[in-house]
């Protein structure tokens, strides 16, 4: 029977199949962090059970840890220290190594596990968090689970899961300059709505894919939690097995060479079933920015807030009504030239080294506007140091950025560290709601370009239109 790639991977993994559409699947890799993890291993030591493959399992303190510069275990989330402390001990206590607070392998978990190649394509990858699926950027199937499931890979590397559907979308034409992986993203979800892939494997192909580095598919698969996937996908390339090489953690010797087999090998076939397919022509892809309070508020930069009484259901229109208000914006409304106090370069959407050079690159030799609070946090401990072995961080710095140590940080709010109450933020951060990034926070979410091209004008700012070069 013909199979899409997920379903490959799905079959590979299967270790039985427990009817109602639900296999025990293999999983290969266990990410843990402090907010999530620690109450996982902590229930499983409590319940007298012992970790099945402790070499299986990694952890990183990414979430609730203080960003600022000479951090020490300062964290501002209620009750963080104890996450902290029950993650640490019970890591300990289980023999799973955890990369903390002065490894140089600590990060953003989404951003630090396929950096140090702890995952490669074709692998089964769970992590209590729900941008897990950011890794389907090099070709892992790779899902967010509770803390109950949590334990139960942790006692036994297996998991019980419902088949999911499968959904592709293929990326035509050309990216035009100053666009970029995110403002895709945003595009389709804006166009196709939050619940877009809802509960699908979504497998992106095509050429603007093949032309994307693995850091940009992965800030694509980053974004397909928030239209609804299940997870996304990107099928392994000659770009991705260039990306793995670099890895400490490949696979080496003998090893490597099978798995490089493996990975050329590991495609959709031909005639594989999709439930839906979307074809979205890039050429159409302007810059995206967010105007209200859910990932499908979104439109091209140039355009006009749009008006609820056009929206497609009740339930859509009361959203955009409710949206408005707390953005405290109008139909009709452009966003261009809308005042910022505030921008973000950050996240595990938009963290990593090429997302730092694209804003350097605006920010070199400029300023951003009086007043304006800017912060940029690389995603990892490593993104940061190669950051600084470039020298983006005086770049950032002489241009007004706070350049912080790495984490979540301001990606969501975590009780003190904040940009200021009803504050409006333009952040490369993946998630707009009411008060993700502080109390009454407006969020307009944008590629790293736009936010660095934002920053410097003191309002939302169409990078295309002011002369920078990228
Ligand atoms: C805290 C964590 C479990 C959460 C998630 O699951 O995504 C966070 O990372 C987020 O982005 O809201
Ligand atoms: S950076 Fe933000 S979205 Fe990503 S894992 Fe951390 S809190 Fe969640």
């Amino acid at each position: 029977m013909p199979m899409t790639v997920a379903e490959k991977i799905w079959q590979q993994h299967s270790v039985a199949e427990l009817g109602d559409a639900t296999t025990l699947l293999h999983i290969d890799r266990l990410m843990l962090h402090e907010r999530s993890g620690g109450r996982m291993l902590k229930g499983v030591l409590d319940a007298g059970r012992t970790v099945y493959d402790p070499s299986m399992v990694v952890g990183t303190l990414d979430h609730i840890i203080d960003t600022t510069p000479g951090r020490g275990d300062r964290t501002l989330f209620a009750g963080g220290a104890e996450f902290i402390k029950t993650f640490r001990d019970s890591a300990a206590l289980a023999e799973v190594q955890v990369f903390d607070i002065g490894d140089a392998r600590q990060g953003i978990v989404h951003v630090m596990a396929p950096e140090l190649g702890i995952v490669s394509p074709g692998m089964t990858l769970v992590c209590g968090d729900s941008h897990t699926p950011t890794v389907g950027g090099v070709g892992a199937l790779a899902w967010g689970i509770g803390v109950t499931q949590g334990e139960h890979v942790l006692s036994t590397q297996c998991l019980a899961v419902r088949r999911p559907g499968q959904m592709r979308v293929c990326f035509e034409g050309r990216l035009a300059p100053f666009v970029t992986a995110k403002d895709m993203v945003l595009w389709l979800i804006g166009r196709y709505g939050a619940n877009g892939g809802k509960g699908r494997v979504v497998e992106m192909v095509g050429p603007v894919i093949r032309s994307l580095s693995v850091e940009g598919r992965m800030t694509l698969c980053n974004m397909m939690v928030e239209f609804g996937a299940w997870t996304a996908i990107v099928p392994p390339d000659d770009v991705t097995i260039e990306y793995m090489a670099g890895r400490p953690y490949r696979p080496t010797g003998t090893c490597w060479d099978s798995a490089e087999i493996y990975w050329r090998n590991l495609a959709s076939d031909d005639d594989a079933k999709f439930e839906s397919e979307i074809v979205v022509d890039c050429e159409d892809i302007e810059p995206q920015v967010s105007w209200g309070t859910s990932t499908e508020h979104v439109m091209g930069i140039t355009g006009q807030v749009p008006d609820p009484a056009q929206a497609g259901s009740d339930i859509a229109r009361a959203s955009m009504e409710k949206a408005l208000k707390y953005a405290d914006l109008r139909p009709g409304d452009p966003l261009l030239g809308l005042g910022i106090e505030a921008a973000f370069i950050g996240s595990c959407t938009n963290s990593r080294i090429e997302d730092l050079r694209l804003a350097a690159g605006i920010l070199t030799g400029r300023k951003v506007a009086p007043g304006l609070k800017a912060i940029c946090v690389p995603g990892s401990t490593q993104v940061k140091h190669q950051a600084e072995s470039e020298g983006l961080d005086d770049v950032f710095k002489a241009a007004g950025f706070e350049w912080r140590e790495a984490g979540c940080s301001l990606c969501f709010f975590a009780g003190g560290d904040s940009f200021g109450a009803a504050k409006r933020v333009i952040t490369t951060t993946n998630r707009n709601f009411e008060n993700r990034q502080g109390p009454n926070v407006r969020s307009h979410l944008a590629s790293p370009v736009t936010v660095a091209a934002s920053a410097v004008r003191g309002a939302i700012a169409d990078p295309r239109a002011l002369g920078f070069n990228l």
